[in-house]
C-alpha cells in the first residue's frame, strides 16, 4: 500500500487524506495494532447494518441512514448544542434504519465518543463515517463499535479498497462503498459489498446534483443495494428517487438543522 492516492484524489480529499496518514501515525504510538485486534475480537456480534437495510429496500420502504454530523468543510458547523445520544434516540423513533456518525476531527469535529455514545443510546446499527485509507483503521472501527464502515472510492485505489473490504468482511464489519462517477463506480462493482453509494456532492466543488444518483443507479445490478447520498433536503426530492426505484437515502444537513432531527426524518420519509 505505498500508492496512498490515486491522482483522482480531489483537493478537499487530498489535504484530509494526508492528515489521515498523519493521524494514523500518531495513533499507532499510543495503541498498536495488535491490540486493535484484540479490542476488536472481544467486541460482540455487529448488528447487522446491510441487513436493516436490505428488508426495508426489498420490500420498497425507505430505508434511512440518519446521520450524526457536527459540522463540514463546505457548510462549517451545523448544530449546536450538540447531542450524539439525543440525537440517535431521536432518530430511532423518528424510523431510521442505521446510523452514520462523523468520527473525523479535524474537518468535520467528528470524534469516536459520539460513536460509542450514539448507538449505546439506541438499538440501531451505525457506520463510522471517516476516511479509510489503511488496515489500522479497519480493526480501530471494529474496536470502538462500530457495525459497518465507508470505503471513498474518490481517495483510494481498486487494489486498495479490495484489501479493506477483506479485513472488514473478515472482522464481521459491513462495506458502504461511495462513488461519484463512473470510474469509481466501475472499481466499486468488483468489491464483494452489496452497499453502493452514489454521493451527490462533487468534492471538488461541493456541488450537489441529485441527477449523479439517477445516471449512476441505471448501471447498478438488482443484486446491490442503491443508497443515495447527500443534498436530500425536501419530500420532493426523496419522491424523485423512490419513483426510480431508489430507496436507499443517507442524510445529514437537513436533519443537523432541524430542532428535532427524528421529527424531520419521519416528516420527510413517512
Ligand atoms: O449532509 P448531507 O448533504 O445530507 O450529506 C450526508 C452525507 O452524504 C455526507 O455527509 C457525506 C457523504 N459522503 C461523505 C464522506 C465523508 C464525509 C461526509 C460524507
Amino acid at each position: 500500500m505505498t500508492d496512498r492516492h490515486t491522482d483522482r484524489t480531489p483537493t478537499i480529499l487530498r489535504k484530509i487524506v494526508e492528515r489521515k496518514w498523519e493521524e494514523i501515525a500518531d495513533r499507532k504510538a499510543k495503541v498498536s495494532i495488535d491490540d486493535l485486534k484484540a479490542m476488536a475480537g472481544d467486541q460482540a456480534p455487529t448488528r447487522g447494518f446491510a441487513k436493516a437495510l436490505r428488508s426495508r429496500i426489498e420490500s420498497q420502504a425507505p430505508a434511512v441512514i440518519a446521520e450524526i454530523k457536527k459540522a463540514s468543510p463546505s457548510k462549517g458547523i451545523l448544530r449546536d448544542p450538540f447531542e450524539p445520544q439525543v440525537i440517535a434516540e431521536s432518530y430511532e423513533q423518528g424510523g431510521a434504519a442505521c446510523l452514520s456518525v462523523l468520527t473525523d476531527r479535524d474537518f468535520f469535529q467528528g470524534h469516536e465518543d459520539y460513536l460509542v455514545a450514539a448507538r449505546n443510546a439506541c438499538g440501531l446499527p451505525v457506520i463510522r463515517k471517516d476516511f479509510m485509507v489503511a488496515p489500522y483503521q479497519v480493526y480501530e472501527s471494529r474496536a470502538m463499535g462500530a457495525d459497518c464502515i465507508l470505503l471513498i472510492a474518490a481517495c483510494l485505489t481498486k487494489d486498495q479498497m479490495q484489501e479493506l473490504e477483506g479485513i472488514a468482511h473478515e472482522i464481521g464489519l459491513d462495506v458502504l462503498v461511495e462513488v461519484h462517477n463512473g470510474e469509481e463506480l466501475d472499481d466499486a462493482l468488483t468489491l464483494k459489498t452489496p452497499l453502493v453509494g452514489i454521493n451527490n456532492r462533487n468534492l471538488h466543488t461541493f456541488e450537489v446534483s441529485l441527477d449523479t444518483t439517477f445516471d449512476l443507479h441505471e448501471r447498478i445490478g438488482k443484486d446491490r443495494l442503491s443508497i443515495t447520498e447527500s443534498g436530500i433536503m425536501t419530500r420532493a426530492d426523496v419522491q424523485a428517487m423512490t419513483d426510480r426505484g431508489i430507496y436507499g437515502f443517507l442524510v445529514g444537513e437537513s436533519f443537523m438543522r432541524a430542532e428535532d432531527p427524528g421529527k424531520k426524518l419521519q416528516e420527510l420519509f413517512f
